[in-house]
């Protein structure tokens, strides 16, 4: 199955702007990025990077390739839905993904019995962290609660949705707070640049949070 890793290249993870400077945010993504290219070819996929901006070779897992369109997130996710189908969509903010969490996500789709026409890996908060389509006319429309719009478009379609409830594809890391779980449960690219940048895990008051030497 084709997959695709949406990726902002230019001044990504704005939320993340009141612990790490542009760069290092910059930095972050793309070891984020890496992280998530690597797990898709232990799950078996061929990993194409939607970028926003030309990537360095050096940036990502050999056999990585890249499309850049620098359009909105949603326009060039659908161009590329208008050109083939089934398509994977995963969003490179997921470090801690692992293989079976993606092999689940597909078997949901594909399954004898289940062969539903859309899988959807909600995030925290109602976003769309990873998506199977294999309807030819499903169009996404992500931001806000993009699991229900999405939902929505499936049933406009009379299409079948399987949602996977994945803690590991659940958590995408937008915020200071989600460090902390790359801290936590995390082991690549992404855990080590953490704590190479000197981020550690703060247990001094209440739930775990994160702390900078
Ligand atoms: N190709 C492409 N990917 C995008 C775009 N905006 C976000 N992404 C990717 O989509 C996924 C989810 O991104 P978000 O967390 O919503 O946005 P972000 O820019 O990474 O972070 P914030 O600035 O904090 O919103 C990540 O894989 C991003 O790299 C875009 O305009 N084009
Ligand atoms: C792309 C967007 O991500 P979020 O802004 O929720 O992190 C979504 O999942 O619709």
């Amino acid at each position: 199955m084709r997959t695709l890793v949406p990726f902002a290249a230019v001044n990504p993870k704005t939320r993340l702007d009141s612990v790490l400077t542009g760069d290092e945010r910059a930095a972050f993504a793309r070891a984020m990025l890496r992280s998530v290219c690597a797990t898709l070819q232990q799950a078996g996929s061929e990993p194409t990077v939607l970028s926003t901006a030309a990537l360095a070779a050096t940036a990502l897992p050999a056999d990585t390739s890249v499309v850049v369109d620098d359009r909105p997130l949603t326009t060039a996710v659908n161009d590329q839905l208008t050109t083939d189908t089934p398509t994977l969509i995963m969003m490179a903010d997921l470090p801690l993904a692992t293989p079976e969490s993606i092999r689940r996500l597909i078997a949901a789709s594909d399954d004898a019995g289940t062969d539903a026409d859309i899988a959807i890996a909600p995030g925290l908060g109602g976003g769309t962290n990873a998506l199977v389509v294999r309807a030819p006319a499903f169009r996404v429309d992500y931001h806000g609660a993009s699991y229900l719009d999405h939902r929505a478009a499936a049933a406009d379609l009379g299409a079948t949705v399987e949602t996977v409830d994945s803690r590991r594809l659940a958590t995408d890391i937008d915020e200071p707070s989600d460090l902390a779980e790359v801290l936590i449960h995390g082991d690549g690219p992404a855990r080590e640049w953490l704590i190479d940048a000197g981020f550690d895990l703060d247990r001094s008051d209440g739930r775990v949070g994160v702390r900078r030497r």
